[in-house]
């Protein structure tokens, strides 16, 4: 009897240290995705740090996560819009942010990373913040594209680096891949996939393959989209019509690689051609290149395939 209270007793707090292990989290990049993360985060009762180069830009984040929230509550709390402004405040106060991560890790237990796509950058990143952080914090990328693995040989910490990879808009996806990469521990990928339920995601289990489930099937359908419109079979309109109203997709190709943006597209599929010359389907499109090199990123610029200024 001892032995099998002694043996619940172990479990039980081993997952209590587990979820209470993530509680406080550091979200780096204050852009689409990062504010998004850092929004479902706070609003589920993490304390939050969010991290970006400059106060102008965390400013703009928290400005876009107040206006985020507002369009959350106006749901959640449609009766009662006195409860909905005390949770809006409720969650703000959730989150602090920050131009200097080193100095910020110190008391996290999750760090995660939704910077530019660019895999030397991230590397860079995390092999500074190693040497900053806890023992015990996990390190997970969003990365789009790039392979967990990649990443993590900046840090000496395999074990406790994993994918944790969302979708845009984060309040409103209830995707979340989680990845475990192959120096990724069992405690790891259990913790992270917790962590995903308690932000009231659906986690699925990924390998640590290009694109993991969903980028590998929809950015090559995106492409070919551009592709079939620079070959001219079909304007952009008319094919972002077609595969609403005859696949039922929610937003057209053109739409959602304006949502996504631009040069998060471009990253994804240059990397992928980089590491598959041969591969048709991630050869370079011209015209996604020539918007790019034009400062059209999509939406978050004001101009991408469509205008939105
Ligand atoms: C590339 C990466 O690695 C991976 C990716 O992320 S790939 C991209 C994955 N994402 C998608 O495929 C998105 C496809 N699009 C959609 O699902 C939908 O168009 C959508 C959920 C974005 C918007 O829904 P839709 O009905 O089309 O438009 P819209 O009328 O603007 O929104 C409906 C409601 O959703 C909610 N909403 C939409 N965006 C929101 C946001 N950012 N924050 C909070 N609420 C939001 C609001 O309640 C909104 O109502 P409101 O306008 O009155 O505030
Ligand atoms: N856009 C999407 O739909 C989407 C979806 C899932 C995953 N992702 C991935 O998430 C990551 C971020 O994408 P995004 O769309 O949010 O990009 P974004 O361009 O909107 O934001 C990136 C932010 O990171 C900041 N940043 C860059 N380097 C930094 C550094 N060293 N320290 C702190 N901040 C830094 C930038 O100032 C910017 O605000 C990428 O890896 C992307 O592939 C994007």
């Amino acid at each position: 009897m001892a032995f099998f209270t002694h043996h619940i007793t172990r479990a039980l707090s081993s997952s209590t240290v587990r979820n209470a292990a993530i509680k406080h989290v550091t979200v780096i990049g204050g852009g689409l995705m990062g504010s998004g993360i850092a929004q479902v985060a706070a609003a589920t009762g993490h304390s939050v740090v969010l991290v970006d180069t400059s106060e102008d830009i965390l400013k703009k984040s928290t400005k876009g996560i107040e206006g985020s929230l507002k369009r959350v509550v106006k749901k959640k709390f449609a009766d009662k819009p006195e409860a909905g402004e005390e949770f809006v405040q409720k969650v703000l106060k959730n989150i602090s942010t920050s131009t200097d991560a080193a100095s910020v890790v110190q008391g996290t237990d999750l760090v995660v990373e939704a910077i530019a796509e660019n895999l030397k950058v991230k590397q860079s990143l995390f092999s500074t913040l190693d040497k900053v952080a806890p023992e015990h914090t996990i390190f997970a990328s969003n990365t789009s594209s790039l392979p967990i693995a990649d990443i993590a040989v900046s840090t000496a910490r395999l074990d406790r680096f994993g994918g944790i990879h969302f979708f845009n808009p984060v309040p409103m996806m209830k995707l979340v891949e989680v990845i475990q990469a192959p120096g990724t521990s069992q405690e790891t990928f259990n913790a992270l996939l917790d962590f995903s339920k308690a932000l009231g995601k659906h986690p699925v289990s990924c390998k640590d393959t290009p694109g993991f489930i969903v980028n590998r099937l929809l950015v090559p359908y995106l492409i070919e989209a551009v592709r079939l419109h620079e070959r001219g079979h079909g304007s952009k309109e008319d094919i972002d019509v077609a595969m609403k109203l005859g696949a039922g997709y929610p937003m057209g190709p053109f739409e959602l690689l304006d949502y996504v943006g631009l040069d998060t597209s471009k990253f994804i599929v240059d990397g992928w051609y980089q590491m598959e010359p041969e591969n048709p389907l991630f050869s370079p499109s011209p015209l996604l290149n020539k918007l790019v090199s034009e400062g059209k990123l999509g939406k978050k610029t004001g101009e991408g395939f469509y205008k939105y200024k």
